[in-house]
């Protein structure tokens, strides 16, 4: 699995934590920034991560922000992503089952590190269960149709 992972400054001490805990277990990833604490603007690190998960290069992504909703909001605008906002496990688990969910985002506000992670390794670990859930992705893959040019 390869994991691309990105944050705002609000984002950006979990994001670290994040990663470490996904060597730990093995897991590729790519940090597409923040670099630092310096503010910036969550559009600009969601839309990577989304690239990346849409281009196929990366299996999922993860994606941090001081709420997660921005990032969550903005992941969602790039046609072929579904991206969930998880803040707990029972979320996690249902938004892999159920929505087949390739990004991942959570806020550093909202959550301990401990929280966190757990999150983390069940969106990681759960699989797509299909079966009526697929009918009801490909309703909304018609609506990005609909809707996107490209
Ligand atoms: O979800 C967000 C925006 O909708 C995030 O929480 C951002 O991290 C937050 O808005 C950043 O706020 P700041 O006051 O500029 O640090």
């Amino acid at each position: 699995m390869q994991v691309a992972i990105a944050s705002d400054h609000g984002g950006f001490k979990l994001k670290g934590e994040i990663i470490a805990f996904l060597k730990k277990m093995n897991i590729e990833c790519t940090d597409l920034g923040t670099y630092s604490e310096e503010s910036v603007d969550y559009p600009d690190f969601a839309l990577p991560v989304a690239e990346a998960v849409r281009s196929g290069k990366y299996t999922r992504g993860i994606i941090i922000c001081g709420t997660g909703i921005g990032v969550c909001i903005a992941a969602n605008k790039v046609p072929g992503i579904r991206a969930a906002l998880c803040h707990d496990a029972f979320s996690a688990r249902a938004s892999r089952e159920h929505n087949d969910a390739n990004v991942l985002t959570m806020g550093e506000r909202v959550l301990g590190v401990g929280p966190a992670l757990e999150i983390v390794k069940i969106w990681l670990e759960t699989e797509f269960q299909g079966g009526r859930h697929s009918r009801r992705l490909e309703k909304i893959s018609r609506i990005e149709d609909k809707y996107c040019s490209k």
